[in-house]
């Protein structure tokens, strides 16, 4: 076998950078460098490995990951941050091969790659092919709101839901009520929307899972627009894509006594997207595992185009 390729995980202990753990631990073509866990957020010791490595995770907060960034001097690293920090930034190719031709090639021949927040990557696939194809104008108000697993929220959150003794966190949780949610920024810089989307999360309590949902008036769209046409145009974008599924117009297959399965995608690095219509009314939705697709998955997925090894290698 040729040389493996070295890969540093900065932020190993939290929920992302475990995930992505789990998925190099199958690869034989990987060398994982580990930090030890005492000089986990020693700056000399997180260059030394930084610099090391051919792929380096930045699983960290932002401002920890401006860092990482700044610690960089070995210019054959390639960086896949997690993080908020660096999804509009120029110079950074944003890590959604699925976005649009000439995605992968950013992806293949860049060496920043800013991973998509979790309710941004599933709020942009849905309008990203719409926009482009002419059905959604930029100008278009769109709202949406998103049912997320509180491991989304990282260690702390994942500690209070899992200590079981607040009550209050037993119901669903509407947040982001600033209408000012972080992801807001990438959904329009990477969709085209150049009216502010309104945006409300709801975080429950069960582990993983997420599916964003967008409501249209269908007669507020471009003229002409139908649900048909909107379903034609996603299947069209998502043709031969290997991790997004576009679901039949009006999917009653998928529902359970008429009840949406918002985990139906956990542990795979998948994303349904559904369109459920009605006269001038339509739903589009799309769900995916959070820590999938969402983030540790997709983070994979932009390291493996990097590196020019299969794209589905290992998910
Ligand atoms: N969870 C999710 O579904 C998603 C998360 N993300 C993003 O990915 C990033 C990581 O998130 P997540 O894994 O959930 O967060 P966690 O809080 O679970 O983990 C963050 C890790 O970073 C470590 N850390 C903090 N500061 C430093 C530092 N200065 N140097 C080295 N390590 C440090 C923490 O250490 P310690 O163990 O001591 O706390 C912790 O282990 C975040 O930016 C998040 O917004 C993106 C998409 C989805
Ligand atoms: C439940 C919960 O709190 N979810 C996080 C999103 C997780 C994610 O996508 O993270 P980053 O954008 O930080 O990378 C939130 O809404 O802020």
């Amino acid at each position: 076998m040729s040389k493996k390729h070295t890969v540093f995980v900065d932020g190993q202990e939290g929920t992302t950078g475990l995930r992505i753990h789990e998925y190099l631990a199958q690869r034989a073509d990987i060398e994982v460098l580990r930090i030890a866990p005492e000089l986990r957020k020693d700056g000399a010791e997180r260059a030394r490995l930084l610099n090391a490595a051919d792929v380096a995770f930045l699983c960290l907060p932002d401002a920890a990951a401006k860092e990482a960034v700044a610690l960089i001097t070995n210019p054959d690293t390639c960086l896949i941050d997690a993080s908020t920090a660096h999804r509009i930034e120029p110079g950074w190719a944003f890590g959604l091969p699925e976005l649009a031709p000439g995605q992968r090639e950013r992806l293949r021949t860049g060496k920043r790659i800013a991973n998509p927040g979790c309710h941004a990557s599933a709020f942009i696939l849905l309008l990203r092919p719409l926009v482009d194809a002419g059905l959604v104008a930029p100008e278009l108000a769109v709202s949406a709101t998103s049912i997320t697993g509180y491991s989304g929220g990282g260690k702390k959150m994942i500690e209070q839901y899992q200590a079981g003794d607040d009550a209050r966190l037993q119901s669903p949780r509407p947040y982001a009520l600033s209408l000012a949610h972080k992801h807001i920024p990438e959904m329009m810089a990477h969709t085209g929307l150049r009216t502010k989307p309104l945006f409300m999360p709801v975080v429950g309590d069960f582990y993983k899972g997420l599916a964003v949902t967008v409501p249209l008036h269908l007669n507020q769209l471009v003229a002409g627009t139908s649900a048909q046409r909107i379903h034609d145009a996603l299947s069209r974008h998502y043709e031969g894509e290997a991790f997004v599924r576009v679901m039949p117009l009006n999917d009653a297959a998928t529902l359970e006594d008429g009840f949406f399965d918002i985990q139906a995608c956990n542990d795979t690095n998948r994303v349904d997207l559904f369109v459920f219509a009605q006269g001038e009314q339509a739903l589009l939705m799309a769900r995916l595992d959070n820590l999938g697709k969402g983030a540790s998955g997709a983070a994979v997925q932009a390291m493996n185009l990097h590196l020019g090894v299969d794209e589905a290698l290992g998910l």
